[in-house]
């Protein structure tokens, strides 16, 4: 048990839940058979007694124990309370997790759907499913539980929605992760601490309504009583003897209490949370892999076109015939303003582009595998093990919920095929490469226990656990100051130098590509303006490259003058098939002082 979890068991609601929950535990499970007796002996001398020691509670119209009554209808309804709120969570999941996973116009129905139903209030779903299943404690469990499916539905479908669009989640996808594996790995983890609370939350509500629904008849039927029904026979004395009443009453809130503050706890427990690993593939699965003579570009995009549905359902194309080739083992670099095409550019040459997207060319092949079609599964998994992305944002770049050992070992296990051990000795190898100290032990930390700089170098080493031939890196320092980039560039370049991988390195600072790159590539408008060696950058003849070079401050930079300002960036974005209003490669813009 965390520390920290202890530390919250030792708070006020700690104590409480943990008190509160030893004691509704012991009356559902022992209740019946302790006090079951006390709860049916009739005693008609002693009827609708008033409180004393003998009957704390009093004792109802057939003169039976009402504390009895009501330790002894804990079970009920504490078994009807958890049987709804779990048909509610696991219906909510599954709605949730299928309007997330829908293309966009069926999860607009589903969302349509379910905000429908909410629109109704809660109750009054309970009320009409309980007339469909009739008027029995199975037919109100169904009833609460199916009225509580919209509530959870909108929170998972809101929830997962958010947790899609985040790197890791991409990243998972690039690995050849299939959506169903996808959400149980990667979405579901991530939305269970306000599902947990909610859950918690939910369960108060859920044994209010059972009370609530045995109180007005509807709900379980003699001879078994829950504490609504027994609410229900109380109230018609409330005046006379209150604690008939109040008992079942108290019985209700302190449980409601009890759950709610469960939601606080779980929501505390939940980063010690990790899933169970699919189960690993045979050996005799493994199929070899086939390989490709390295002289042969890793990447190489011809006549390269990207188009991207726009509101009104027409595609806008924002990039427009990038040629472009990686040799093994190069380093290029792409730069240019924001919205010039970069990462549009790298993600299409390496297949990686969502179904929103339309890539056209005249060729795309990234190591022997046509990409303008298709991948087959060998090609998916060769995709997986050679291809490795390093986002800007090393914050979402990683899982935040599973260790960052689980999430390298992932890629030799699933993919390369690897023994859990063997992935093991693999991933801290990784880590001491891309120089993260201790590397055993930093295996078994989640990535908020890593610094910035520290969980870029992981994801150097993540990509590092398959066989990587391309590493793209889109803007991998933009986050972290300037001693933190000159580690994580030192650890892209171990890994380069160790795997002979090329390296697709995304940037707008042109400083930096040309100090590390061999091969600058300037886009400007979806295009490439011009290309050239990092060491001829002097030589460059595009005005846009020179006023990119010339906002590079030097020290002979006069700092009395304001550094040089570039035109504003033409419009990147027009209609497949027609021209754009203003070629970026033309030869008219201006550096202005
Ligand atoms: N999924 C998408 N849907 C619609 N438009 C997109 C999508 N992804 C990118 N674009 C558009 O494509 C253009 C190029 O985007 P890209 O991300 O390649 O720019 P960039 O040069 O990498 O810029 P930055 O440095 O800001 O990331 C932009 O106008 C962007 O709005």
């Amino acid at each position: 048990m965390s520390t920290r979890f202890t530390r919250t068991l030792r708070t006020p609601a700690g104590i409480t839940v943990m008190i509160g929950g030893v004691v509704v535990l012991l009356a559902t499970v022992f209740g019946p058979v302790l006090f079951g007796e006390a709860a049916t002996a009739r005693d008609i001398a002693g009827r609708q007694q008033g409180v004393s020691l003998e009957h704390p509670f009093g004792t109802d119209e057939l003169g039976r124990d009402l504390l009895a009554r009501v330790i002894v209808a804990t079970r009920v309804s504490v078994l009807l309370t958890l049987g709804a709120t779990g048909i509610s969570v696991i219906g909510g999941v599954l709605v949730g997790i299928i309007a997330a996973v829908l293309p966009p116009v069926a999860r607009r129905l589903v969302n349509a759907l379910i905000d429908i139903l909410l629109s109704f209030p809660w109750l009054l779903l309970a009320l009409f499913f309980s007339v469909i299943w009739g008027t029995t404690a199975t037919g109100a469990m169904l009833a609460v539980g199916f009225a509580g499916i919209p509530v959870f539905g909108r929170l998972v479908s809101t929830l997962a929605s958010s947790v899609a669009g985040s790197d890791f989640v991409h990243a998972a996808r690039i690995l050849g992760s299939s959506p169903l594996r996808t959400s149980v790995r990667h979405v579901v983890p991530n939305i269970l601490p306000p599902l947990l609370v909610n859950t918690a939350s939910h369960a108060s509500v859920t044994l209010l309504s059972f009370a609530a629904l045995s109180f007005l008849g509807l709900g379980v039927q003699a001879p078994e009583y829950d504490w609504g029904r027994l609410l229900n026979e109380g109230a018609r004395r409330i005046y006379v003897d209150p604690m008939a009443a109040m008992g079942p009453g108290i019985a209700i809130v302190l449980t409601g209490v009890v759950f709610s503050l469960l939601g606080a706890l779980f929501s505390e427990k939940r980063s010690n949370r990790t899933l169970r690993a699919l189960p690993r593939r045979s050996r005799a699965e493994t199929r070899a892999i086939p390989t490709v003579p390295e002289a042969a570009p890793v990447v190489e995009a011809v006549d390269l076109r990207v188009s991207f549905r726009s509101e009104d359902g027409g595609l806008v194309e924002r990039v427009h015939g990038v040629t472009l080739s990686v040799a093994p083992g190069e380093i290029v670099g792409i730069v240019g303003e924001s919205g010039s095409g970069k990462s549009v550019t790298a993600m299409a040459a390496a297949g990686l582009l969502g179904p929103d997207s339309l890539v056209e060319s005249d060729s795309l092949v990234f190591r022997g595998i046509d990409m303008t079609r298709e991948p087959t599964s060998v090609e998916k998994r060769r995709l997986a093990l050679e291809q490795a992305m390093i986002f800007q944002d090393p914050l979402s770049s990683l899982n935040p919920s599973l260790t960052v050992g689980r999430q390298l070992r992932e890629v030799s296990e699933i993919h390369g095929r690897m023994s859990r051990s063997a992935a093991a000795a693999r991933a801290i190898e990784a880590l001491t490469l891309v120089r993260i100290p201790d590397a055993a032990r930093r295996l078994r930390q989640l990535p908020h226990e890593f610094s910035g700089g520290m969980r870029q170098r992981a994801m150097i080493a993540m990509g590092l656990m398959g066989t990587p031939r391309l590493i793209i890196a889109d803007e991998p320092t933009t986050a972290l100051d300037v001693t933190v980039q000159r580690q994580v560039l030192r650890a892209l370049r171990d890994a380069q130098r160790s795997t002979g991988a090329a390296i697709l390195l995304i940037s707008h600072d042109i400083a930096l590509v040309s100090g590390f790159c061999d091969r600058v590539v300037v886009m400007r408008g979806g295009r490439i303006v011009e290309e050239l060696a990092a060491d001829r950058l002097d030589d460059a003849r595009h005005p846009y490259t020179r006023g990119l070079i010339a906002c590079v401050p030097d020290m002979g930079t006069d700092r009395d003058k304001p550094l040089p300002v570039i035109d504003a960036e033409p419009p990147s974005g027009r209609e497949p098939g027609t021209s754009a209003s203003t070629d970026p490669t033309a030869e008219h813009t201006e550096v202005v002082a």
